[in-house]
C-alpha cells in the first residue's frame, strides 16, 4: 500500500514536469501495452572463458586504461564527435533491451522503464537509449538524472524525447526498491562507465544500493555501475544484461547475468587491429552482436 501510495507521489511529481516533456515533443498519454513477462530469477553464470571470433580467437577485454586510450583514438585520429558515438551506443543499447524483453509483454502498464543516467557519458548514453526506447513504442519511460550537473542532457534528450528529468538525489533516494519492482518493468542502468574509479561518493552510492536491492532485471550500460572496470564488485549489483559498448572491459568476465551484448559498431577496421581487439562479426546490419 505503502509502495502505491509512493508511486502516486512519483506520478504527480512527473506530471508536474509535462510542459518540460511536451516542450520537448512527447505525447504524454502514450501508455505501453503488456502481456507476461517470463522474467524468472537470474542464473548465476560466471563466464570463465570470453566469447571468441569466428576465427576462434578470443574476443580483447579491455582494462580501464586500454579503454581510454581507445575513447580518445576516436575523437582524435577518426574526429568522431562524442554525440556520434553516443547515438550510436545508446542505439545499441536499446536494441539489445527490446530484443531480448519483448517490450509488448511487459506486465506492469504504467510507468514502464526507469534509465538511471549518471554525470558521464555512460549517462548520456542512457538517455539516447531511454530515446530509442520510446521510439520503440516503450511509453512512458523515465530518466532519472542529475539535470544541473549533466550538460549533456538537453542535447541528447531533446527533440522527440520524452525524458523526465528529475534531481537524481531528489527522487531516486524517495524511491524504495520495493516501489520500483512493483512500477517498473526494467531499469536501465547507465550511472558509470569506463572512467569510474575509487569508492562510489554520494548520492549515487545510496542509489546504487537500492537498485542491489530491486529484484527486476536490470540493462547495464557499457559496465555495471559501481563495478571496478577491471576486478568487478562482488558486493554490487548484479544485472540481469550486460550491453559492452566499443569491448567488453575486463569486469565482463564477472558478469554473471542472462544476457551479454556488446554493442557500437563504429570502431574502424585500422583502430581493431591496432588494438588487437579481435571484433566478433555483427550479423549483417545489425548494431549489436549477443556473445550470451
Ligand atoms: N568508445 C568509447 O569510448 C565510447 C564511450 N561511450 C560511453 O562513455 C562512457 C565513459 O564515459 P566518461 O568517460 O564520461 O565516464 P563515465 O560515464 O564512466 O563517468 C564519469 C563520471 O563519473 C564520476 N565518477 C567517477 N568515479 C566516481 C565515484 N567513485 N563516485 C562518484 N562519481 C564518480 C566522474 O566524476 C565523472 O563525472 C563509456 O563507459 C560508454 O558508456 C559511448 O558513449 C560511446 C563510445
Ligand atoms: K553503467
Amino acid at each position: 500500500m505503502n509502495g502505491i501510495r509512493t508511486l502516486l507521489g512519483l506520478g504527480l511529481l512527473v506530471s508536474t514536469r509535462s510542459r518540460s516533456l511536451h516542450r520537448a515533443g512527447i505525447p504524454h498519454q502514450d501508455r505501453v501495452c503488456l502481456a507476461s513477462s517470463g522474467w524468472g530469477t537470474v542464473t548465476p553464470k560466471r563466464s570463465v572463458s570470453g566469447p571468441t571470433t569466428m576465427a576462434g580467437k578470443p574476443i580483447k577485454y579491455l582494462g580501464a586504461e586500454e579503454a581510454q586510450a581507445i575513447d580518445e583514438e576516436l575523437f582524435t585520429e577518426y574526429s568522431f564527435s562524442v554525440d556520434q558515438l553516443m547515438e550510436l551506443a545508446g542505439l545499441s543499447c536499446a536494441t539489445a533491451i527490446a530484443r531480448t524483453y519483448s517490450l509488448q509483454s511487459f506486465t506492469k502498464k504504467m510507468p514502464s522503464l526507469l534509465v538511471v543516467c549518471g554525470p558521464g557519458n555512460n549517462g548520456g548514453d542512457g538517455l539516447v537509449c531511454a530515446r530509442h526506447l520510446q521510439l520503440y513504442s516503450c511509453q512512458p519511460v523515465h530518466v532519472l538524472c542529475r539535470q544541473s550537473a549533466f550538460p549533456l542532457s538537453s542535447t541528447h534528450s531533446s527533440g522527440e524525447t520524452q525524458a523526465v528529468r528529475e534531481l537524481l538525489a531528489g527522487v531516486f533516494l524517495f524511491l524504495q526498491p520495493m516501489v520500483i519492482d512493483e512500477a517498473y518493468n526494467l531499469v536501465v542502468d547507465a550511472i558509470f562507465g569506463f572512467s569510474f574509479k575509487g569508492a562510489v561518493r554520494e548520492p549515487f552510492n545510496s542509489i546504487l544500493k537500492i537498485l542491489k536491492e530491486v529484484t527486476i532485471p536490470i540493462a547495464s550500460v557499457d559496465i555495471p555501475s559501481g563495478w571496478d572496470v577491471e576486478q568487478g564488485n562482488p558486493d554490487g549489483i548484479r544485472p540481469d544484461m550486460l550491453i559492452s559498448l566499443t569491448a567488453p572491459k575486463k569486469s565482463a568476465h564477472f558478469f554473471q547475468g542472462r544476457y551479454h551484448f556488446l554493442g557500437g559498431r563504429f570502431v574502424p577496421r585500422a583502430l581493431e587491429k591496432k588494438y588487437g581487439l579481435n571484433l566478433p562479426e555483427y550479423p549483417g546490419t545489425d548494431c549489436v552482436k549477443q556473445l550470451l
